[in-house]
């Protein structure tokens, strides 16, 4: 079983595949009387032929090491996992080749941190690793198919340290 060291997760790693949205650094805006920093419009809806939808996921926890059996697409749309507890949690992504997976890449988030997919990316589906699993996601509500899965003929093994 191939081995996929964890990665922390940062914006510029991530670029290819999406979005990292965190209050790093100032923010854009300061607002209501001062006492609000919006950081603002940190990440792209792409939607095709639907609407974006705003829904809760409550996950079972997984641990390390993680045996990653599949990835996943939405054509028709991006997603965003925004947790709702202080929790790091596992992203996983993988480059398209020839309509296919490529290796996969895991991060490991900060507290913190949510991510946006790009639509089209191949990704790990939403994998928390603490109690309570609990996540806002933003995603295509439409008619349509709009999941591609892929599943691995060998599975790998997602582990924290090399
Ligand atoms: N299927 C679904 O709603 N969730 C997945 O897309 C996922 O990435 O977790
Ligand atoms: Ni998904």
């Amino acid at each position: 079983m191939s081995g996929i060291t964890v990665e922390p997760l940062t914006a510029a790693a991530f670029a290819p595949y999406g979005e990292v949205l965190e209050t790093e650094g100032d923010p854009d805006r300061i607002i209501n009387q001062g006492l609000c920093g919006r950081f603002h419009d940190r990440a792209t809806l792409d939607i095709v032929e639907g609407r974006a939808g705003l829904s809760l996921f409550k996950a079972e926890p997984r641990a390390l090491p993680l045996r990653l059996e599949m990835v996943e697409r939405h054509p028709q749309g991006s997603q965003a996992f925004m947790p709702m507890s202080f929790d790091p949690f596992l992203v996983v992504v993988a480059p398209d080749k020839d309509g296919g997976p490529g290796t996969p890449r895991a991060f490991l988030t900060r507290p913190g941190q949510g991510i946006n997919f790009h639509r089209g990316t191949w990704h790990g589906v939403l994998t928390p690793l603490h109690e309570p699993g609990l996540f806002a996601v933003i995603d295509r509500i439409g008619e349509g198919p709009n999941l591609e899965e892929h599943w691995f003929t060998e599975p790998y093994l997602v582990h924290a340290t090399a």
